[in-house]
C-alpha cells in the first residue's frame, strides 16, 4: 500500500498503534489536583503511522502540521527535543505524519506518536538511554506515553505511570467516534466524579469486572456520546475509553465487529481492530534489531 503522507524517503517508517483503557476507576485526588486511578490497557492493531530521517543539522521538522496544534507544541516535536536534550545528540530529524486516529477521543494517539518518535529517533541516532529512561521522558510530556514505551497491556496506577504488565485475551473491538470533543480537565473537574472507588488488586480484575468511572459524568455532560452508547448497547455492552469521546465493545471475531460496524449510521464513523498484549511498534522494533 503506498503511504501518500510519508514520502519514500523516510529512513524508518513505524506504527502509533491506539489503546483502550478496558476499565478506569478513580481511587482519589491528589494533593496536586491530579486524580489517582486504576486502569486496564490494552493496544490495538490499528494507529498512526510516522516516517522519520536523520538530519545532520540538528533541526526537528515536523512536515505534517495537524490543524489546531502548532508545530512545536505537537507532542512529536515535544518529544523529538525532549530526547535530544537528554541524550545530548546534536543530530536532528525530518518526522511526517499519516493521522488516521481521531484526535482527543481517548485512545491516546498524540500520546503514542510521542513514544514512537522517543523509540524511533532512539534508534536512529543511538542514543542508548534505555527503557526506563524513555518512559521517564514519556511521562513528562503525558501520563499515558509510559505505556506506549513499554508497548505491554499493563495495569496502571498512580497517575497511570506505575505498571503491571498483564496478559489479556485479545478479542477484536469495535470503537465509535461520536463527532464531540470531551475536555478531559472538565471531566475531571466535575463535582459529580465519583472520585472513591476502592482499590482492587489487578487478580481480581482480571477474573473480569470493572468499569469506567468517568462515562456517567461523559454520558451526562455530552449528548453524543449517551446516544451512541445507547445505539452500540443494541448489539453490544459497550464503554467509554478514557475520558472519551470514543466507546467500544468487544467481539470474538472480526466478521461480528463488521457486522455491526456496517449497521452503524454514517455519522458515527468506527473501525474495528484487534486487542493486542505487545504493541505493533515493539513488534516492529524487535524485528528491526533481528535485521
Ligand atoms: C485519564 C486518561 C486515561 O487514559 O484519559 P485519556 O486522555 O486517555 O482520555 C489519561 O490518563 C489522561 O492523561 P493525560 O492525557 O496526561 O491528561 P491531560 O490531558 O494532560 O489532563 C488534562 C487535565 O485533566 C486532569 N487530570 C488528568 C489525569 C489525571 N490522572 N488526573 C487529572 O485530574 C488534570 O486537571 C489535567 O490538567
Ligand atoms: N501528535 C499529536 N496527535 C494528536 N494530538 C496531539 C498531538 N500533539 C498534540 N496533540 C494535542 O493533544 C490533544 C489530545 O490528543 P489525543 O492523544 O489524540 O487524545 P486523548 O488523550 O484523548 O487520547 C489533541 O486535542 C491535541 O490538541
Amino acid at each position: 500500500m503506498t503511504n501518500t503522507a510519508i514520502p519514500t524517503q523516510a529512513e524508518l517508517i513505524l506504527p502509533a498503534p491506539a489503546k483502550l483503557n478496558l476499565m478506569l476507576h478513580i481511587l482519589g485526588r491528589r494533593a496536586d489536583g491530579y486524580h489517582e486511578l486504576q486502569t486496564l490497557f490494552q493496544f490495538l492493531d490499528h494507529g498512526d503511522e510516522l516516517g522519520f530521517s536523520v538530519r545532520q543539522d540538528g533541526e526537528v521538522r515536523l512536515h505534517t502540521p495537524i490543524d489546531g496544534v502548532p508545530h512545536d507544541s505537537n507532542l512529536i516535536v515535544r518529544a523529538a527535543k525532549r530526547l535530544q536534550e537528554a541524550s545530548g545528540k546534536k543530530l536532528g530529524a525530518d518526522i511526517w505524519l499519516d493521522k488516521r486516529l481521531p484526535m482527543g477521543g481517548g485512545i491516546g494517539g498524540g500520546s503514542s506518536d510521542a513514544a514512537t518518535t522517543l523509540l524511533g529517533l532512539d534508534h536512529l541516532w543511538n542514543t542508548q538511554l534505555g527503557e526506563d529512561r524513555l518512559a521517564e521522558l514519556g511521562l513528562a510530556l503525558g501520563a499515558d506515553v509510559p505505556v506506549f514505551v513499554r508497548g505491554r497491556a499493563a495495569f496502571a496506577e498512580g497517575v497511570g505511570e506505575r505498571l503491571t504488565p498483564v496478559e489479556l485475551d485479545e478479542p477484536w473491538f469495535l470503537v465509535a467516534a461520536p463527532q464531540v470533543f470531551v475536555s478531559t480537565a472538565e471531566v475531571f473537574g466535575s463535582p459529580e466524579l465519583t472520585r472513591d472507588t476502592p482499590p482492587i488488586k489487578v487478580r481480581s480484575l482480571l477474573a473480569g469486572g470493572g468499569r469506567n468511572d468517568c462515562q456517567p459524568v461523559v454520558e451526562k455532560r455530552y449528548p453524543e456520546v449517551r446516544n451512541a452508547l445507547i445505539l452500540l448497547n443494541k448489539f453490544v455492552q459497550a464503554r467509554l475509553t478514557g475520558t472519551g469521546a470514543c466507546i467500544f465493545g468487544s467481539f470474538p471475531n472480526r466478521d461480528d465487529a463488521d457486522k455491526v460496524a456496517r449497521q452503524l449510521p454514517g455519522t458515527l464513523p468506527s473501525f474495528v481492530a484487534q486487542g493486542r498484549n505487545i504493541s505493533m511498534l515493539h513488534r516492529r522494533l524487535q524485528a528491526l534489531a533481528k535485521k
